[in-house]
């Protein structure tokens, strides 16, 4: 199953004046495993033209590049994949139009909207938001940790917590059952993204192992004497 661990959005107001492709380039140097390339007021052919380049930074790191709401765009680029909102294409029409493996995210706030995109074809879903944002202004309230356990034990795809996630509580979000997080301001919002990156992909994978630990699927490390 593809990873989804640190999964980081661009954004041109948060992202310190550097462009999406610069934002992608630190993220991946970081350590991301997937870049969603996300811009609500770029024309189509210079968001195409971003996508095409982002997409060869991706490649070579061995992530993956999502565009946010535009499939059309996705699938010019060559992307993996398109996000989704509620208010945008269904998923179901997505499904039909998109190659085999094509990768569509989904968003979503409960247990019948996660059904329905899985039912639809969601790839994975995100728990939008999982804690307030400032970054996304209409996000609305955040839903929390109990509406992503809730989430998590009714589906069977991968789901990310997005919204008010940083250093300070991604292992909570983690331990709450989510496959991995997706960031803006913990990342590209940081003066050393990379640095910023790196951090929160260790602080994933502690809490992962910490998670494999308790179930007792996975041996404690030894104590050294
Ligand atoms: C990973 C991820 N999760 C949620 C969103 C939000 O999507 P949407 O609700 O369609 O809002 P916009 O981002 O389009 O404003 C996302 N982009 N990525
Ligand atoms: C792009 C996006 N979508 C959200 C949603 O809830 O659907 S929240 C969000 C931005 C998340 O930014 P930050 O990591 O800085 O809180
Ligand atoms: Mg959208």
């Amino acid at each position: 199953m593809a990873a989804y661990d640190l999964y980081v959005v661009t954004d041109s107001e948060v992202g310190l004046g550097r462009s999406h492709l610069e934002q992608a380039s630190l993220a991946v140097a970081g350590g991301a495993d997937v870049v969603q390339l996300r811009d609500k007021g770029m024309g189509t052919a210079a968001l195409l033209e971003e996508a095409r380049a982002i997409r060869a930074v991706t490649e070579d790191a061995g992530a993956r590049l999502i565009v946010n709401d535009r499939l059309d765009v996705a699938l010019a680029a060559g992307a993996d994949g398109v996000h989704l909102g509620q208010d945008d294409l269904p998923v179901e029409e997505a499904r039909l139009l998109a190659p085999p493996g094509f990768i569509i995210g989904v968003s979503v706030g409960t247990i019948a909207e996660a059904r329905a995109a899985v039912d639809g074809g969601a790839d994975y879903l995100a728990l939008s938001p999982t804690f307030s944002t400032g970054t996304k202004a209409d996000a609305g309230p955040g839903h929390g940790l109990a509406a992503l356990r809730e989430i998590k034990s009714a589906v069977a795809v991968p789901l990310l917590g997005i919204g008010g996630i940083g250093p300070e509580n991604v292992a909570e979000v983690i331990a709450a059952g989510a496959d991995g997080v997706a960031v803006v301001s913990a990342v590209v919002g940081q003066e050393d993204a990379v640095r910023a990156a790196r951090r929160m992909k260790t602080l994933i994978t502690a809490a992962k192992a910490d998670m494999l630990v308790a179930s007792g699927r996975l041996m404690p490390d030894p104590v050294q004497p």
